[in-house]
């Protein structure tokens, strides 16, 4: 599932490698109200498109890929895992194949792509570190990329981490809720590439957007007391790495007057839409 905003560059060659994903059976691209060639470009290549006729930011264009996703499950058939990928990843996105095996065979409910340093880069680690802190905070997990949006899980973690954070929120706001749930999150690293947002007044507006959107979907969850009781954290955050599967919650008795539950998560997905 592939949420795009004017991507007509670079979709044709995410789409092709999605296909060749082992196990995705049907790649969608929900177009995000592009203002180029994205919808076209994307059918061309062999997607599935549906469109948003005015952008509605990244949050929704999953929300509305997942929808459609769900309307293709076969009945009676396990329901899709769904695997979430940004349009400009073009044709590295193949390299996100390893996040699907650990969900599909239950040892993660959802992976996360840890990528490698990407040349261009020119952020500060600003936006990263609020949104590490926060989950950590929140969870006591400590992700080395908390803001990746290259993501393979569940239907039924996916329906749990909904509705969705708005924007750039979307990755922060679903990881606290997929811990705090109790499904086991893992990153798994992969040689991705995509287009960084440089160091020049766009990528810092970009990354000013990321941090308000981040910002709110923290604050939303602190509010409702969304959080994960310290007294029953899972892992020390030294002993947290990319590979090694993360549950949050440890399994002591819940403390005298807790009524918060970890709920055991679990189901059994066959094949992946992408
Ligand atoms: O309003 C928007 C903005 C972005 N995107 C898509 O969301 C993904 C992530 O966006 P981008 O690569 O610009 O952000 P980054 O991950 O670099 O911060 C890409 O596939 C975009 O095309 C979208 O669907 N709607
Ligand atoms: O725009 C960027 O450079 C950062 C956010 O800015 P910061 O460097 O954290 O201030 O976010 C990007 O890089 C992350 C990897 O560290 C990716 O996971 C994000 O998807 C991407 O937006």
């Amino acid at each position: 599932m592939i949420p795009a905003k004017d991507e007509a560059d670079r979709i044709a060659a995410t789409v092709r490698a999605a296909r060749a994903i082992p196990h995705v059976d049907l790649v969608l691209v929900v177009d995000d109200g592009s203002e180029d060639d994205t919808q076209h470009v994307a059918r061309r290549s062999g997607a599935v498109v549906v469109r948003h006729s005015v952008n509605r930011g990244k949050a929704s264009a999953m929300e509305t890929g997942a929808s459609v996703v769900a309307m293709r499950d076969v009945e009676g058939a396990p329901r899709r895992l769904l695997l979430f990928l940004d349009a400009d990843l073009g044709e590295t996105a193949v390299a996100t194949a390893p996040l699907v095996p650990p969900v599909l065979e239950g040892r993660a409910d959802c992976t996360i792509a840890v990528l490698p340093p990407q040349p261009g880069a020119g952020g500060r680690g600003i936006v990263t570190g609020l949104a590490r802190r926060s989950i950590l905070r929140a969870t006591g997990w400590s992700p080395t990329q908390p803001l990746s949006g290259q993501r393979c899980l569940t239907r039924e973690a996916f329906d749990t981490a909904t509705p969705l954070s708005r924007g750039w929120g979307v990755e922060t706001g679903m990881t606290i809720d997929l811990l705090v749930a109790g499904y086991t999150l893992q990153e798994v690293p992969c040689d991705l590439r995509h287009r960084p947002s440089a160091d020049d007044l766009s990528g810092q507006l970009h990354r000013g957007a990321q941090y308000r959107d981040v910002a709110l979907a923290v604050s939303a969850r602190k509010m409702r007391g969304v959080r994960v009781p310290p007294t029953r954290r899972g892992d020390n955050p030294a002993r947290q790495r990319p590979g090694r599967p993360y549950r949050a919650w440890s399994d002591a008795p819940a403390a005298e007057g807790s009524t918060t539950e970890a709920p055991a998560a679990r189901t059994d997905e066959g094949a992946t839409g992408a």
